[in-house]
């Protein structure tokens, strides 16, 4: 047994130490009982926890169907229109672009997209159908004239559908997806010329409630019909549909479908993952991890009830790892504005990587750790001679360079009332290159603090420059204080020792302040004197604020000004007229 500190022992005496049998969770009374835990995959051997994902998976987008179906208001055609346009250029080379028997608004949008030569070469266009042979009939002829187009086809396979749904046995549902391949085939062969590149996809919707021997026998009757081979693809696409399982599950299952699939280096395994338990976008990347190798999914996960797996997370987490995600996210609010408005849907505030706050610290011990990261960054990236927008990145609570996705660093911090000195400086710094010694840093963030605690809410960058001009550097629209240099200063040395004469004007009277010391500022302290003013120098620091002929210099001095300790700030061309003025603000301040 370890032995007890005594710090430990006194604790241990005091009478109600928690521990976990002291903390009483109540029974909520919910109906728990009507709800039985997910079955799991009998894989000892799964290889998937140990893959580390090294390279983009292919994608799909199905922002146009699935994200589209889910919407109060479908998209109108010139909203979908702008949403190809979107997906086009961040990269997107499949392209779901809607359920063309659903309706003309759907079929008339596909052949917009033909007709008006809007599907670059290299980027394949997708549609959905039921299995039922008018639907996809009118489904193949949206394609007529395509250049590269694929028909997803897709019927429920698990129990609970195969009985309420169809109505029908095992040998029903798999007959529905077997005939539903062949006719798409005879219809394609019918109705589409050979200068279509034709692909084939097949779903069996709500695979993760099938059984997987199931799933696979479905699959491989698909397979049997559509006869993939070298040079002849078929997408398999294993979706959660309803998202009931923990991913590891669904990564159990993608694995077991993977290893028993015959014909396996011909089939395309496509995830599509959708977020019921919230967890849509770990599903997909250990799918991708158990050797799914394309995925499916939603701008910011729009899509049916909580949505689709969202590209641009899955995307993202892949480039905050060093691997191209091979789509463009470097303009995100660009991508999210031209989301929103097709989808008439905003993006919360709180989404990975979109979002308006997710680069935004409010609070202190947070804020402290973003400026010396900043601060780090570029001092290391200096001493390795790189550039620091190729330095590799580090900074704390920000796991990628908001930059990279076309952000600035306004709004990394923002002030309030959990903020501390770090933030405050941090904002002086990034807006107006003022560089705070630690304990200055600490004497401004109680005045701001002071006006948190009275005032609530937020401070804007706005307001912290106008609170620490008010409070250090009056100006001649806000002057106040005891003393304020005016005209000409000139300074000699004489035996060694400056000699400082100044005019400034004291107490509203035209004075001239003449003192003697080894440098400009033990002159001014002496000159000071002289009108009775008491101030020692402790601390002193300075440095320019640009670069260049005409660089301003900002100088700060902590002072002891009749016994009262406090800063003062200047800010001049000249540098030793800076540290006069910093005197001189931490002299009014004192008094003010
Ligand atoms: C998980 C997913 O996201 S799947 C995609 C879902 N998306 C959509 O449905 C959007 C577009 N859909 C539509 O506009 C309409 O459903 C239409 C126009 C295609 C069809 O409409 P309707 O003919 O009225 O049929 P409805 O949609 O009600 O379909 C129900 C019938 O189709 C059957 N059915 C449903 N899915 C499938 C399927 N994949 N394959 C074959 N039959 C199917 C049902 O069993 C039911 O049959 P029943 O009438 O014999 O009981
Ligand atoms: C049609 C299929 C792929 C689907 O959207 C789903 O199962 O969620």
């Amino acid at each position: 047994m370890t032995e007890q500190s005594s710090v430990a022992r006194a604790f241990n005496d005091r009478p109600t130490p928690i521990t976990a049998a002291s903390v009483r969770q109540q029974p909520s009374g919910m109906p728990f009982h009507r709800y039985v835990p997910f079955g799991t995959v009998d894989l000892p051997d799964r290889t998937w926890p140990s893959q580390v994902i090294t390279k983009a998976p292919r994608w799909l987008s199905t922002d146009l169907r699935d994200g589209n179906q889910a919407l109060i208001d479908p998209m109108s055609p010139a909203r979908k229109r702008k949403m190809f346009d979107l997906l086009v250029k961040m990269g997107y080379k499949e392209i779901e672009v809607g359920f063309p028997s659903s309706g003309a608004t759907d079929f008339n949008f596909v052949r917009s997209l033909i007709e008006e030569g809007a599907i670059p070469e290299d980027v394949t266009i997708s549609v959905l159908t039921q299995a039922r042979e008018d639907l996809i009939e009118r489904t193949v002829e949206s394609l007529k004239g395509a250049a590269r187009a694929t028909v997803h086809l897709y019927n429920a396979t698990s129990p609970l559908f195969r009985r309420v749904v169809f109505k029908g046995s095992k040998d029903d549902i798999k007959a529905i997806a077997a005939d539903g391949t062949r006719l798409v085939m005879e219809y394609a062969d019918k109705i589409l010329g050979e200068d279509t590149v034709f692909g084939y996809e097949y779903s069996p919707e709500i695979f993760i409630d099938t059984e997987l021997d199931f799933a696979l026998e479905v699959c491989e009757a698909v397979m049997d019909v559509w006869q993939p081979g070298e040079g002849r693809e078929i997408i398999l696409n294993l979706p959660t549909t309803v998202e009931r399982s923990t991913p590891n599950v669904y990564a159990d299952k993608i694995e077991w479908m993977s290893r028993n699939l015959s014909r396996r280096e011909f089939v395309c395994l496509s995830t599509h993952p959708h977020n019921d338990r919230g967890t849509g976008v770990a599903s997909a990347e250990l799918a991708v991890m158990a050797g799914a190798d394309r995925v499916e999914g939603c701008l910011f996960g729009q899509g049916e009830r909580t949505g689709n797996l969202d590209l641009v997370n899955v995307g993202m987490n892949l480039f905050s790892q060093g691997v191209d995600p091979m789509i463009d996210f470097s303009d995100i609010d660009e991508i999210r504005r031209t989301a929103e408005y097709c989808n008439q849907m905003p993006v919360p505030e709180r989404h990975p990587y979109a979002g308006d706050l997710v680069y935004t610290s409010f609070s202190g011990s947070h804020q402290d750790a973003i400026k010396k990261g900043f601060d780090a960054l570029e001092v290391d990236a200096k001493a390795a001679g790189v550039p620091v927008e190729d330095y590799t990145w580090g900074v704390p609570y920000l796991p990628i360079d908001p930059k990279d996705v076309g952000r600035s660093y306004e709004a990394v911090i923002r002030v309030n009332s959990q903020s501390g000195k770090g933030g405050i400086a941090y904002v002086l710094k990034n807006d107006h290159k003022l560089d705070l010694p630690r304990r200055m840093q600490i004497e401004f963030s109680r005045i701001i603090q002071a006006k948190t605690d009275a005032e609530g809410g937020e401070v804007t960058p706005g307001d912290i420059w106008a609170v620490f001009q008010d409070e250090y550097l009056p100006t001649p629209e806000n002057p106040w204080g005891r003393i304020a240099l005016s005209g000409s200063r000139s300074l000699t040395t004489e035996d060694g020792r400056d000699v400082l004469s100044t005019e400034a004007v004291v107490d509203g009277r035209p004075t001239v302040l003449n003192g003697t010391g080894n440098g400009p500022v033990s002159a001014f302290v002496n000159a000071l004197a002289g009108i009775g003013v008491d101030v020692r120098v402790l601390d002193y620091a300075e440095h320019a604020l640009s670069e260049g002929g005409d660089a301003q210099a900002a100088a700060y001095v902590e002072c002891a000004v009749e016994g009262k300790v406090l800063w003062g700030v200047g800010i001049d061309a000249n540098t030793v007229l800076a540290s006069l003025k910093a005197l001189v603000s931490a002299v009014n301040r004192s008094q003010r």
